[in-house]
This record gives structure tokens, sequence and C-alpha cells, in this order.
């Protein structure tokens, strides 16, 4: 089934440069994969998101002076202890947290849910808030260089394994349960991390991580005051996010974000595409995309690239609804299509 309009793409937009802390990772992480192979349990993402425990400086010279075969290769032992010596554990930087309003048993908690059975398995759902809640840690925001996470102003909620960051749109269905969970403090605090980070990039990034912030994931965020507004009658938050969803409005409705199509009778329709400001592997993803740009021509690879991060941005990263033959991650064309879904969103935005 179609799931939007094909658009003709011009060529895909260039990179903002990385960070030293980025390309660096990317490093270490294409050494991981050498040292170690493509077993199951390598995941790339892993290495952009290691804390430092020292500069950057001082973990770069001591990565480069490890002993390496003459292929180049870091011998397995001496690349584990280097990880070990050099960095915190992924996800570190994000301390356990018992968010302030959590309850064991909530009042009036599923009012018509009479079933016994199906009472104690949605409390047990509940307490699943206890083991994804985090608090950012102060070192994030007092040496960002050593971190990839950025910093937000409330506690968070994460998705749970290896994403320990707070993500877009999960936060939208994030937010559903912890009203029903009638934790209302924490929901409103997670949309005020969504409003934090449009004030200060101009959208919500995919994630809160640096290396998410060349594109956003499916707008949400006024859909999400809605929900805590209709629970909690809160007005203030309403008058706190009303210019700030009005900014975030102006993102997705400008520049090649936007597509201007004209209908069988000539009427000009304003539509809206994923399209990420990126035409590099994505850095969590470094090894894999570069992988799969193999299977197409040099001339050819940004764009590819750039087609993967638009598909990263709408979340359904990898439906077969962004690529040609419904089966190759090389024949990616997501900045080509105009997702029906999205421009769905768009309208309930100004709904
Ligand atoms: O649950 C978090 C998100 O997980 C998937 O996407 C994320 O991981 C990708 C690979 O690491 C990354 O490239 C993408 O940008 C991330 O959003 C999932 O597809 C998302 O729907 C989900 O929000």
């Amino acid at each position: 089934m179609a799931s939007g309009w094909l658009c003709k793409g011009s060529g895909p937009p260039s990179s903002p440069p990385v960070s030293r802390l980025i390309a660096f990772l990317q490093q270490v992480q294409q050494a991981a994969l050498s040292t170690l192979g493509d077993s199951s349990s390598f995941d790339p993402k892993t290495y952009v998101d290691l804390p430092l425990r020292f500069s950057l400086h001082r973990t770069s010279c001591a990565f480069r002076s490890l002993p390496r075969s003459s292929d180049g290769i870091i011998p397995p032992e001496t690349f584990k202890n280097f990880v070990n010596d050099y960095f915190f554990e992924a996800g570190s930087d994000l301390i356990d947290h018992i968010p302030v309003d959590y309850v064991a048993e909530p009042a009036d908690f599923l009012p018509h849910v009479k079933d016994q059975g199906l009472r104690t398995w949605a409390l047990k759902v509940h307490a699943i808030w206890l083991e994804l809640a985090r608090q950012v840690a102060p070192s994030v925001e007092h040496e960002p260089d050593r971190h990839t996470l950025l910093p937000l102003p409330n506690p968070v909620i994460v998705p749970g394994s290896r994403f320990r960051e707070v993500y877009y749109w999960d936060t939208y269905w994030i937010i559903r349960g912890l009203l029903v969970s009638k934790m209302f403090q924490t929901a409103k605090g997670m949309v005020e991390n969504l409003l934090h980070l449009v004030k200060v990039y101009g959208f919500v990034l995919n994630g809160a991580r640096v290396y998410y912030e060349n594109r956003s994931q499916p707008p949400l965020l006024s859909a999400m005051v809605r929900e805590v507004y209709v629970a909690t009658n809160d007005t203030e938050l309403l008058q706190e996010a009303l210019p700030i969803l009005i900014k975030e409005h102006k993102y997705w409705t400008s520049g090649p974000k936007q597509v201007t199509v004209l209908d069988g009778t000539g009427r000009k329709h304003f539509l809206c595409r994923y399209y990420a400001k990126w035409n590099a592997p994505r850095p969590e993803s470094f090894t894999i995309d570069m992988q799969v740009a193999k299977e197409v021509n040099v001339n050819k690879q940004e764009t590819l690239y750039h087609d993967i991060a638009s598909a990263a941005e709408s979340g359904w990263d990898f439906g077969s609804r962004w690529l040609r033959d419904g089966e190759n991650l090389s024949t990616m064309f997501t900045s080509s299509i105009l997702p029906v879904d999205l421009n769905a969103y768009m309208f309930q935005d100004i709904c």
C-alpha cells in the first residue's frame, strides 16, 4: 500500500562537522569491530555512548599508543583493558532515580479494571517505571566534552536496554502511560525536557545525544502537551508551551522538510517529509552504515547516508516503506517520499 506521495529530491544536505569527541568514539567503534569481530553482541552504539574518565586528549593519546599488529588490529585483551581503564560504562552517566510521584498502587488506578488477575498484572507493568526512571548525572553538564549525552532539566524515563537516553516520539507513549499511573509531575517534567530541547536547538532532537542533533522524530510534542493538559488542567504548561510549539512547527514547515505539490486541479499543497541534515554514516551505527553503502556507487553514498538518517528520523527505522525494492537497505529513498503519517501529525499540530 502506498504510504505517501513521491517527490523529486535535490542533492543531500552537507553534514555539520562532527565534534572531536564523536570522531574519536567512531574510531574506537571501528577498532572494536576489527578487534572483537562482528558477533551478535557487537553493538556500535555502545562505543559512542561511552563516557570518558579523563580528558579527550589523554584518552586519544592512550588509544593511539596501543600496540597493533602489522594490519593495524589491536589485540582483544589490550582493547578491552583500554575500554575499562579509560571509559565509564555506557549509560552510567544516567543515574537511577525514584520518581517523586511514584506509588506502588496509585489511588484511582485503572478504575474500570475489576478482574483481580488483570489488576495484579497492570500493577507489575506500573512498577516498570522504577526500572526506566533516570536522572542525568551532574558531570554531563559540568564536563560536556566527556559525554555524548545531553543534559536535561528534569528526571527522565528512557525506553530501556540499548536506548539509554530520552527519545522524542517514545516520550509520547511514555507520557500516556505515566498519566494512567497518575504520575503527573513526571509526565510534565518529560514534556518540559522536550520543550527545553526546542528552546536550545529549535526542534526536538531524535534523542538526547549529541549525535542526534542532525534530525528529529515524528512531531508529537503538541499531542504530549494536550495529553498532560487534559489530565491536569495545567494552564501554566499551555502558556509555557505555546510559543515553543510554534517554533517547532516552523522547523517542520520550513527549508527542505517542506515540499510544495500541485494537485490535478493546479492547487498548491504544502506537505512535509523526513529530511535529516546529514549525509554521512550515523555515528551510532557508523560501521553498519558504511557496510550498507558499499553496495552502491561511491557518488551515490552521500545520498544513501542522508536517506538512512532520514528514515531514522521517521522512527520507523527501517520499514520496507522507505526501500525502493522493499528489501535492501541500500535502496533507501526516504527523502523522496511524502509520508501520510507525518502529514497527519502536522495536520493534528494545527488543529
Ligand atoms: O526506542 C528508541 C528508538 O529506537 C529505534 O531508533 C533509534 O535507534 C536507531 C539505531 O540506533 C537510530 O538510528 C534512530 O535514530 C533511533 O531513533 C526505533 O526505530 C525508533 O522508533 C525508536 O524511537
